[in-house]
């Protein structure tokens, strides 16, 4: 394989999915109602929640209104810009308290960083935010990570189950779809970078599946480049 750039996933890839579901999000839960109302006057704020209005089709939903909006998405995992952004936001005094680190699995921090000396690229694209990105790899178990990477994508640039978003990836990385291998342990993200012509390879952390229509490894020490 020649691959000139590897693309990783973040939740599940990795990183412990239980870290973002046992960790991350219900920081971000409790947080959220006294995070908006103390920031409610903050540009950023204002942009975010004018976004969710558009998404709730809401033009005149208040404060209560919202801040439950947003409990909600972050209860049924909704991958919404809008609170994707405001999460990234919040956890900003999580990691700067410590009150946790980014979860990194070992193989993942050792292989990023052998892949980094080789020359390989190495760019993220998950549907957290790209500040929510950079605080996990900037905060994680192992130290700051965030020179390893040169590029990080989130929502903004496309939706990860939608081929597109690789197309502009590729495109913005200058690079061949080809040239990239994107890492990740949903199926359908993968068939969508691989319609855009990307290789792929499906993490499955816990069971390798039987009958996989992708490369499938258990660990980033089974990646062939
Ligand atoms: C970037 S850390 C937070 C992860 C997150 O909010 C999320 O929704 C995970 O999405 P992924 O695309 O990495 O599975
Ligand atoms: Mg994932």
């Amino acid at each position: 394989m020649t691959i000139k750039v590897i693309l990783t996933d973040i939740e599940g890839t990795t990183t412990d999915i239980r870290f973002v579901h046992d960790v991350l999000f219900p920081y971000a839960r409790q947080a959220l109602p006294a995070f908006v109302k103390g920031h409610w006057n903050d540009a950023v704020v204002q942009s975010i929640m004018a976004e969710a209005k558009l998404v709730l089709e809401a033009p005149d939903a208040d404060q209560t209104t919202l801040i439950q909006a947003f409990i909600n998405w972050i209860d049924q995992d909704k991958k919404v810009t809008a609170l994707k952004t405001l999460q990234g936001l919040i956890w900003v005094q999580g990691y700067k308290n410590g009150d946790f680190t980014g979860h990194l699995y070992q193989d993942a921090y050792e292989y990023l960083q052998r892949w980094n000396e080789q020359g390989i690229e190495l760019s993220v694209f998950s549907s957290g935010s790209v500040k929510a990105q950079q605080l996990l790899f900037g905060h994680s178990d192992f130290g700051d990570l965030t020179p390893l990477f040169s590029h990080y994508f989130d929502t903004t640039t496309g939706h990860k189950r939608e081929k597109a978003a690789y197309v502009s990836i590729a495109s913005a990385l200058q690079q061949l779809p080809e040239n990239i291998l994107f890492l990740s342990d949903i199926v359908e993200e993968l068939d969508a970078a691989q319609s855009a012509g990307m290789k792929t390879c499906l993490l499955a952390r816990e069971e390798l599946p039987e009958n996989a229509t992708h490369n499938a490894v258990s660990s980033f020490e089974s990646i062939s480049v």
